[in-house]
């Protein structure tokens, strides 16, 4: 769905039944029920059967669904998108099935064909998917890329470090491939959720670098990406003066405009809209 917001995705763990009952009045714009690493081994079976059923009956209003299955590579991820596939059929309201550990197109084909027509997300976590973003943003169900930071850092062996030296090939791969092929793309998430002004920094450089938004693991960290994935008063305003200043210069035969000391030409109108249209998309979405 074009420019649906997806400032704040928040991961709730499928066996959590206070979490899913609670997150029906939290200010996220998408929620990843998950089946996979939120959930311990012998809950997994349990956590599948409550997921379903609460998708048929649950109110999430506006907020997008997305159901974290395990991989195909395990005991549940075929009984996973069994259920969902059933489940769809029977009413759950699912609007899309994100997929673990996709290094390669063909995992999505795997899933694709047990799960019809509900759109696809792919969990970006592998080195070999970094390698392979392109071909897997070209995938026709593709609608969204998760990035896993976690299992990222784990494979690359990286350190923790607040600019995310070690991660910053992938997520700029990922970030490429989702935008040549114009699909939705999210940042990972910020383990320390009790540390606002860490969670604020990070919500800050995956905006800058062009993240649609962030995955989050608690509620206390969704006023904060919220606002920082959300178009400010002041790029509202320049976004207006821009268009405004450019309109009359086309009128006076220009193609190019002068705001606060810098160029305006059709290009940058363009960014002017999106940033107008992403703020009425918020604005809608919380009626
Ligand atoms: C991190 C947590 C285990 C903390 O849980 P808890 O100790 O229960 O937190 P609080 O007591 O502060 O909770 C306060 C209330 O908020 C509700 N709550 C907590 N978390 C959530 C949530 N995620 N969604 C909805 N509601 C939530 C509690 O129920 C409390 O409610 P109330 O009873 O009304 O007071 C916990 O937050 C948690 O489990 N988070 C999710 C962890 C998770 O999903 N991990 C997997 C995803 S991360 C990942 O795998 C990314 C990727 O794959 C990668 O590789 O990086
Ligand atoms: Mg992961």
């Amino acid at each position: 769905m074009a420019n649906r917001p997806t400032r704040s995705v928040l991961y709730i763990p499928g066996s959590k039944e206070r979490a899913l009952e609670k997150a029906t009045g939290l200010i996220c714009d998408a929620i990843i029920f998950d089946l996979e690493d939120a959930v311990a081994m012998d809950e997994k079976v349990n956590a599948r059967g409550l997921l379903a059923e609460t998708l048929k009956t649950a109110d999430y209003g506006n907020r997008m669904r997305i159901v974290r299955i395990n991989g195909l590579d395990t005991e549940w991820g075929a009984d996973d998108c069994k259920t969902f596939a059933a489940a769809i059929a029977d009413g759950a309201k699912v609007d899309a099935i994100l997929i673990p550990k996709v290094s390669k197109a063909a995992d999505l084909d795997a899933v694709a064909a047990l799960v019809p027509d509900v759109p696809l997300w792919a969990m970006m976590e592998t080195a070999l998917g970094m390698l392979n973003a392109h071909e897997i943003a070209q995938h026709p169900r593709l609608e969204g890329m998760v990035m896993g930071t976690n299992d990222l850092a784990k494979e690359m062996q990286t350190r923790f470090r607040a600019d995310r030296l070690g991660l910053q090939t992938g997520l700029g791969l990922c970030l490429l491939a989702a935008k040549a092929c114009s699909k939705i793309i999210v940042d990972g998430v910020y383990n320390a959720f009790k540390d606002d002004e860490g969670l604020k920094v990070e919500c800050e450089q995956g905006r800058d670098m062009g993240f649609d938004g962030k995955t989050l693991i608690h509620p206390a960290q969704l006023e904060i990406t919220n606002a920082a994935f959300a178009p400010s008063e002041a790029e509202i305003d320049l976004a207006k003066r821009q268009i405004a200043a450019f309109e009359e210069a086309e009128k006076n035969g220009l193609g190019v405009a002068v705001v606060d000391g810098r160029i305006v030409e059709n290009l940058h109108i363009v960014t002017a809209r999106q940033t107008l249209a992403k703020a009425e998309a918020i604005a809608a979405l919380n009626g």
